[in-house]
């Protein structure tokens, strides 16, 4: 199948090499080469991993890179099957870009985004013509370890699109599961409020970063802690989507915490900026002091 994957960042680079280690045929494009270039050095360092582990050998990973199509050019969308979208957390810059890509892409291509939270319907209503060929296909972080792909549907999506959306995310290995649109979906309603609380729980004073997260991966039986968690994902994006539960339910539960505002507007992101609640080295990896 031919996909584009846009936007070459966090999630995109790695939804990227998921459709590639997966035989299909795809172009990553983003709106700058430097931001190509990052995101296929991201590709490039997990297969060397994965070449280091013997789970894959030096030829296939040179034989993948040397098929990964990448471009600046929307057009290079003119011949694609499914697209996902991975740009910002923004409906209108992910608005745009399907308007201009319904305008270049065949009548069977299928839209998938990767929004954490924002309306598929939408997204949907923007590109009236194939309304019933968007559907939100959401990967979770990192994209080519968690198994997990929550497929949502707008309100406009025909069965047969959400059909082979489903069909295609499993043939990748996933695990997909079915999900009618509502703010944040079922993950993220769930986790990014706790990681909301978590941070309330740092302003207060009553524990620190480490202590909370090694509190509720021993006490609740999580993987990664919380503030790990929201550090791993980025705290735009967890401001985000914070500030899409709040003024799609209008619930005071879901108001971003103060001190996730104030990391944003210091450039505290998190892994990708290198300081978030914890520090990171230019691989992600934390710097335990
Ligand atoms: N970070 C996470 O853990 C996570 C998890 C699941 C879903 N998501 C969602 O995935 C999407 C991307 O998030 P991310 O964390 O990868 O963000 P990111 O900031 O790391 O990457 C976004 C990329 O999109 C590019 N971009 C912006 N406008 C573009 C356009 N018009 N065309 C092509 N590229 C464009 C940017 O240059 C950037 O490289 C968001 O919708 C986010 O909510 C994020």
């Amino acid at each position: 199948m031919k996909v584009c994957v846009f936007g070459a960042g966090n999630m995109g680079a790695r939804i990227t090499e998921v459709f590639l280690t997966n035989g299909h045929e795809v172009t990553m494009l983003d709106v700058k080469q430097e931001f190509i270039d990052r995101g296929v050095k991201t590709i490039t360092n997990d297969l060397s991993f994965l070449v280091k582990k013997e789970k894959m050998t030096e030829e296939k990973k040179n034989e993948l890179l040397a098929s990964l199509k990448t471009s600046l050019d929307r057009k290079a969308a003119a011949d694609a099957d499914f697209i996902m979208e991975v740009i910002l957390e923004r409906m209108d810059l992910k608005k745009e870009l399907l308007q201009e890509l319904d305008q270049i892409c065949p009548a069977h291509t299928i839209f998938g985004s990767n929004t954490s939270a924002l309306s598929i319907t939408e997204m949907a209503a923007s590109v009236p013509n194939r309304a019933d060929k968007v559907i939100g296909c959401h990967f979770f972080n990192p994209a080519q370890i968690m198994k997990l792909v929550e497929v949502t549907r707008a309100i406009q999506t025909s069965d047969e699109t959400f059909q082979a959306a489903f069909d295609l995310m499993a043939s990748l290995g996933k695990t997909p599961v079915s999900v009618n649109e509502g703010p944040g979906f079922v993950v993220n309603r769930i986790l990014i409020p706790m990681m909301n609380e978590a941070m309330g729980i740092v302003a207060d004073g009553i524990a620190s970063p480490a202590d909370i997260d090694v509190a509720m991966q021993l006490g609740a039986g999580m993987k990664s802690g919380p503030l790990h968690t929201a550090d791993l994902v980025g705290h735009d994006v967890n401001l985000a989507i914070m500030e899409t539960l709040y003024r799609e339910t209008g619930d005071p539960k879901y108001r971003p915490h103060p001190l996730m505002r104030k990391m944003v507007r210091a450039g505290w992101l998190g892994v990708k900026t290198g300081k978030g609640f914890f520090e990171y080295d230019e691989n992600g990896k934390e710097i335990v002091k």
